[in-house]
């Protein structure tokens, strides 16, 4: 580790010193504007000059023009972006072992030279300034060091056990232009180090501290200035396969990974041209996290999409309690789904009494009365019926006849022969929309079979001949179109999602994968939804829309092309807009790149543990090609079959070769909640080591108990006393509140806490994964563990959410003893 081994000087600097050294950081940054005002008017007289030769016209000057523009515009996107710390870390080196310099001005070795440092003292041969952005001075001398640069990596790497060549490592804190202050850590405190003749001073309590500290608003911010070194191992880890990264709460896992997707662009930004996408488990996460890339200077190539809005045209607003989630979730329905889509075309029958009479009478082969309706009036009262995209229509218990006359002769196929010919369909391997050719053509071999004319022909070219006039006069009748449509229709993923609401259907398609229990808690949730699929859909619903679109094959459309840029050929690695940027704006970039991949270069999984197994098929799916970085902690796991997720996960990866890393370090919590938390994990997963926790408050959690203990607690007294624990923790912290109760209480909880404003945000449990707030109230943490057979781990994150205050409230449920300790959280 970094930061928090780093020997913090003792903030005893006198104020002279301390205004001393932010003057000289002042100095710097004025120095970086001035030359970042400079580019900015070199890229403006670009665009100009551009502008002006492209009046020119010659392809030649078009491109050329074109390249310019395009330099410019990175210039100016880059320049232009205003960051609160553009500037924000420092390091001072001791001369390197080989005094060769890289290609940005800066010593490429890591180990000091010998001799650099004697009798302890030394003298600072490099002073290097790391910010968002590199910035180069007019003498090509590194004004700023780009964070991803390898030359800035000893910022974040060196420890006061390896330190390299660095003696000082300082966090500069700044707000737009003016330098606010300045946090330093002392890799080498035993060297005395000089630099233009003036010892090295020591400002500030340390950095990480201090970002520690600071309180947390509604959104994440970057960790830019004190990634720790053994998150930095994570973020620079070569992007070969895949990365797996453990670690338990507040160890930086979802802002390494949001990090790491900033460095992978930096590093390669052709390769992943392809897109990187982020997958994270709730829109909560998505809200708190999506303003991190941007202040790191990325956005456009990365899209972060929650589980619940992978799939385009589908946005999941229901829950599904945990039963019926453990039944959508599992990997039986790849079968069921299955099954379910080749049932629901049975169910489509042709419009009742569909005849046409409009091929001539005196046409060679004329067709008539070609699709009889359903025998008899359609059931009454019974279960719903859908068919083809829900469409209500009546539902037919008897299959539908196909007739036709042909040489004047009637033919007829009943519904045995055609349900045989649509089983025969059905044993291709394509998706069911595009076997719909396979089952015309059979159609077609039945009726000529019938019509027997090909017996008449004993010369096979004839018969050939005669056999292509058959076929493409009855293909080309609309009404035979209109049979195949009703009879094998086009079937949608919402269709078949709707169809299975139907138990005495669910339960034939479902036999020997689930039991009646189950069958009826699947049709009952998918009864939200109306005939043509719409309505309420859970995250769980998500997964199964995404691998009936798989099972059903996409409508025949034709695909659109990526769009294509027309610099690709002209252009080095480093830009930073594209051609859909500069002509669409980033954000119509990134809307588009959400719109139309399916397919990624690199695919970042946060919260990995709680993917379901069809939830890792569905993002398995979205990165065939890509690599991986897959974030997780199994002690946070809200699935209740571990097994079977970690054989999706596999499937999902492949053979792809791993690296793992583990991260050890609790930034969030201070020691006192980590303890507390310690003992819901000790019994979720006996035995499972707890992260160190960095730092330590003096506060302890404190425990309140709703009523008087005597009876059930009743509604009224837990909104008192929620209301009141709430206001007490609003009125000790800066920023946020985050009260945490069991799903089935989201509403009830946020309606009690409306009045106390926006800083109080009310969560169900499976809602607080990945959040943070300066103070966290659980509210009966008995209840939150009995919700699921995962409740112990749910309670664990509810646990390990606040960065400052926890208070537990509990009701009689918690059995709680006379301290207002829960049960399970005693000794
Ligand atoms: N190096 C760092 N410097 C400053 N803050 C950090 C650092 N690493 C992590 N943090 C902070 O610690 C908190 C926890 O980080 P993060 O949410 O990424 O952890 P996590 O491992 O994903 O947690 P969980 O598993 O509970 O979701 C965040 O506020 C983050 O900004």
């Amino acid at each position: 580790m970094a930061a928090h081994n780093a020997t913090h000087a003792p903030d005893h600097a006198p104020d002279s010193v301390r205004d001393r050294e932010i003057e000289a950081e002042q100095t710097h940054l004025d120095r970086v504007y001035r030359r970042l005002e400079e580019k900015i008017h070199e890229a403006e007289f670009l665009m100009d000059d551009a502008a002006k030769r492209g009046q020119v016209g010659t392809p030649g000057a078009l491109a050329e023009r074109d390249a310019q523009v395009f330099q410019a515009g990175v210039h100016l996107h880059r320049l232009n972006s205003e960051y609160e710390d553009f500037l924000f870390g420092r390091i001072d080196l001791l001369l390197g072992k080989d005094g060769k310099k890289g290609p940005d001005g800066a010593y490429t070795s890591v180990e000091p030279a010998d001799g650099a440092v004697e009798n302890n003292r030394a003298t600072i041969a490099e002073t290097l300034h790391i910010g968002r952005l590199g910035v180069l001075d007019a003498d090509y001398s590194p004004l700023v060091i780009d964070w991803r640069a390898p030359a800035a990596a000893p910022f974040y790497r060196a420890t006061p056990v390896a330190p390299g060549r660095v003696v000082r490592r300082r966090v500069i804190r700044s707000k737009g232009r003016r330098v606010l202050g300045v946090e330093d850590d002392l890799m080498r405190p035993e060297v005395t180090a000089t630099l233009d003749g003036r010892e090295l001073p020591a400002i500030g309590d340390g950095a990480l501290m201090a970002a520690l500290g600071r309180a947390r608003s509604h959104t994440m911010r970057d960790i830019v200035a004190s990634i720790q070194a053994e998150q930095d191992m994570v973020i620079r880890a070569p992007a070969a396969s895949v990365t797996e990264v453990e670690g338990g709460p507040g160890t930086g896992k979802t802002a390494v990974a949001l990090h790491r997707a900033a460095y992978l662009l930096y590093q390669d930004r052709r390769r992943y041209a392809g897109g990187i996408l982020i997958v994270s488990p709730t829109p909560l996460l998505v809200a708190y996290t999506e303003g991190v890339l941007p202040s790191l200077g990325e956005e456009g190539q990365v899209a972060i999409r929650a589980l619940g809005s992978l799939v385009d045209g589908a946005e999941a607003t229901a829950y599904d309690p945990p039963a019926v989630a453990r039944i959508k979730g599992s990997s039986r329905m790849q079968k069921l789904l299955r099954k379910a889509a080749r049932g629901a075309l049975e169910l489509a029958a042709p419009p009742a009494g569909g005849v046409a009479e409009d091929a001539g009478p005196d046409t060679q082969l004329s067709l008539e009365d070609l699709v009889r309706g359903p025998d008899g009036p359609a059931p009454r009262g019974g279960a719903r019926r859908r068919t083809r995209g829900g469409s209500a229509r009546p539902a037919s218990t008897a299959p539908a006849r196909l007739r036709v006359v042909a040489f004047g002769t009637r033919l007829e196929l009943d519904a045995d022969e055609l349900h045989a010919i649509r089983q025969s369909a059905l044993g291709g391997t394509a998706p069911v929309n595009l076997l719909r050719p396979r089952a015309r053509r059979l159609i077609l071999d039945a009726l000529w079979a019938k019509s027997g004319a090909g017996r008449r022909y004993t010369d096979p070219e004839l018969a050939a001949e005669a056999r292509e006039g058959f076929d493409e006069d009855l293909t080309t009748e609309p009404v035979l179109q209109e049979f195949l449509d009703a009879w094998w229709p086009e079937l949608t993923p919402r269709g078949v999602l709707a169809a299975m609401a139907d138990e005495r259907l669910l339960s034939r398609w479902a036999r020997r994968v689930l039991n009646p229990r189950e069958v009826r808690q699947l049709a009952r949730s998918l009864g939200r939804l109306d005939a043509a699929g719409q309505g309420p859909l859970s995250v769980h619903d998500i997964a199964l829309l995404d691998e009936l679109q798989q099972i059903v094959g996409a409508p025949m459309r034709p695909a659109r092309p990526r769009e294509a840029d027309p610099l690709d050929h002209l252009t080095g690695l480093e830009e930073l807009t594209t051609w859909a940027d500069r002509n669409g704006g980033g954000r119509g970039r990134r809307e588009r790149l959400e719109e139309e991949r399916t397919d990624y270069a690199h695919v970042i999984v946060d919260e990995a543990q709680d993917l379901t197994p069809m939830q890792w098929r569905m993002v398995g799916r979205r990165g065939r090609q890509a690599t991986w970085t897959v974030v997780g902690d199994p002690a946070q796991s809200s699935w209740s079959d571990p097994d079977e997720a970690a054989l999706a996960r596999d499937e999902a990866l492949g053979t792809r070769p791993r690296r793992r890393f583990t991260l050890t370090v609790n930034y969030r919590n201070p020691a006192e909640i980590a303890e507390l938390a310690g003992k819901v994990l000790a019994l979720a997963m006996p035995g499972m080591q707890s992260p160190k926790a960095v730092r330590s408050t003096g506060l302890r959690p404190r425990f309140a108990l709703a009523g008087d203990g005597a009876g059930p607690t009743g509604d009224k007294e837990l909104e008192r006393a929620t209301v009141a624990a709430a206001g007490r923790l609003l009125d000790e912290v800066d920023g946020t509140v985050g009260v945490v109760v069991a799903m089935n209480r989201r509403e009830q909880a946020r309606r009690w806490l409306a009045p106390l404003g926006d800083r109080v945000v009310a969560l169900g449990s499976l809602e607080a994964k990945g959040l943070e707030y300066d103070a966290t109230l659980v509210v009966s943490p008995a209840e939150i563990a009995d919700e699921s057979p995962a409740g112990l781990r749910v309670l664990y994150v509810a646990l390990t959410r606040a960065t400052q205050q926890l208070t537990v409230l509990s009701t009689a449920r918690d059995e709680p003893d006379a301290a207002a300790v829960p049960d399970l959280l005693r000794d």
